[in-house]
């Protein structure tokens, strides 16, 4: 069926749609060339419409083993050309199926280029994916509706669950946790007690953890402030590792101030400094907001920049033993250059 991307500020790329279900999100794009499923299956895109800037999509096709959650969160996806006839010896089907069988709305066949330019030269919006003859009124009746501000606590677990058999406890705040941060603690020697995002501190230091690790998670960090106040509580009281959205809470933690980027960093080529050595690592990234480097206390020493636009990419407090990255060591999809960063966590953990 033609299909349509229609933008807030009034822009149409057109296309052809998978489903007919409208999807209505704010509209970002992705530069990784692979790691499609891994990508809409992390949790931090919940309620994104992702165009993938790599023009062929689908072309080793699925399985299910690399999925980053139980299901996917992004709201619609964008792609050039989807592949129909996947080839890979582990392929358990084409994307198309996995799209129709979740029900996201995809546009293919339609000028991604286009579309990230736009993004670009405008800054990240809301959009919506129709048919082609959708009424007017009712696509602006979709986008005049509020943007989901609370996507952690839909997004993280129900339940406590426990995860591994390492020597070091550690306590997993999940704020939407991919999958693979979960598998690399473990393969650290970790024990998981994972925690659903809006568990009080003091619950969460009742478990007696060696170390408590912020996952990443979707939306602005300022739209969560009772995690914020939270996580002040468990600050000093054990060593904590946050990546992505876990840096963000812990620079409003400690007083410092987010901002939301033009159009984010989202890919899987991302160059970082580490500012001491000066080496330079090549990372994944997914994030639309940064915490500001200079309204942090005078304790935090930067770790890393970007060296886009240096935004700040890491920092530590020492004296309270935090570290943190808002890249993602992790990989799925990307490099694993920074896996290095478990260790380093694992090592503080049996410092203190
Ligand atoms: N991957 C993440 O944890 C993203 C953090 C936050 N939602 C942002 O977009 O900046």
């Amino acid at each position: 069926m033609n299909g349509m991307l229609v933008l807030e500020n009034g822009k149409r790329f057109y296309g052809k749609l998978l489903t007919s279900a409208p999807a209505m999100g704010e509209v970002v794009f992705n530069t990784a060339m692979t790691g499609y499923q891994e990508t809409f299956t992390d949790p931090s895109y919940a309620g994104q419409i992702i165009t993938m800037t790599y023009p062929l999509m689908g072309n080793y096709g699925l399985f299910h083993e690399i999925e980053q959650a139980e299901r996917p969160y992004a709201a619609g996806f964008i792609v050039g050309e989807l592949c129909g006839e996947p080839s890979n010896w582990q392929n358990e089907g084409p994307l198309s199926t996995f799209m129709m069988n979740h029900h996201i709305p995809c546009l293919y066949d339609t000028d991604t280029r286009a579309i990230t330019r736009e993004i670009r030269q405008h800054g990240v919006m809301k959009g919506v994916l129709v048919p082609e003859t959708a009424a007017t009124a009712d696509i602006r009746a979709a986008l005049a509706r509020p943007l989901e501000t609370q996507w952690v606590r839909k997004v993280t677990t129900r339940d406590i669950k426990t995860a591994g058999s390492g020597t070091y406890h550690v306590a997993v705040m999940d704020y939407g946790a991919k999958q693979n941060i979960l598998r690399d603690l473990v393969r650290n020697n970790c024990r998981l007690t994972i925690f659903p995002a809006t568990t009080p501190a003091a619950e969460v230091l009742a478990v007696q953890p060696d170390g408590i690790f912020l996952s990443n998670g979707p939306g602005d960090p300022q739209d969560i402030p009772y995690i914020v106040d939270e996580v002040k509580k468990m600050i000093g009281k054990k060593p904590i590792f946050g990546i992505c959205l876990g840096l963000q809470m812990l620079g409003l933690a400690l007083g410092g101030k987010s901002y939301k980027l033009p159009f984010g960093h989202r890919g899987a080529n991302h160059p970082v400094q580490d500012v001491q050595t000066g080496r330079v690592y090549i990372t994944s990234q997914n994030h639309g907001y940064a915490i500001a480097a200079d309204t942090l206390p005078p304790t935090a020493q930067v770790t890393y920049r970007h060296l886009h636009d240096n935004t700040l990419e890491g920092f530590v407090v020492p004296s309270q033993h935090i570290m943190c990255v808002q890249y993602h060591p992790e990989a799925s999809p990307g490099p694993t250059d920074s896996l290095y960063l478990f260790e380093q966590f694992v090592k503080m953990m049996e410092e203190c």
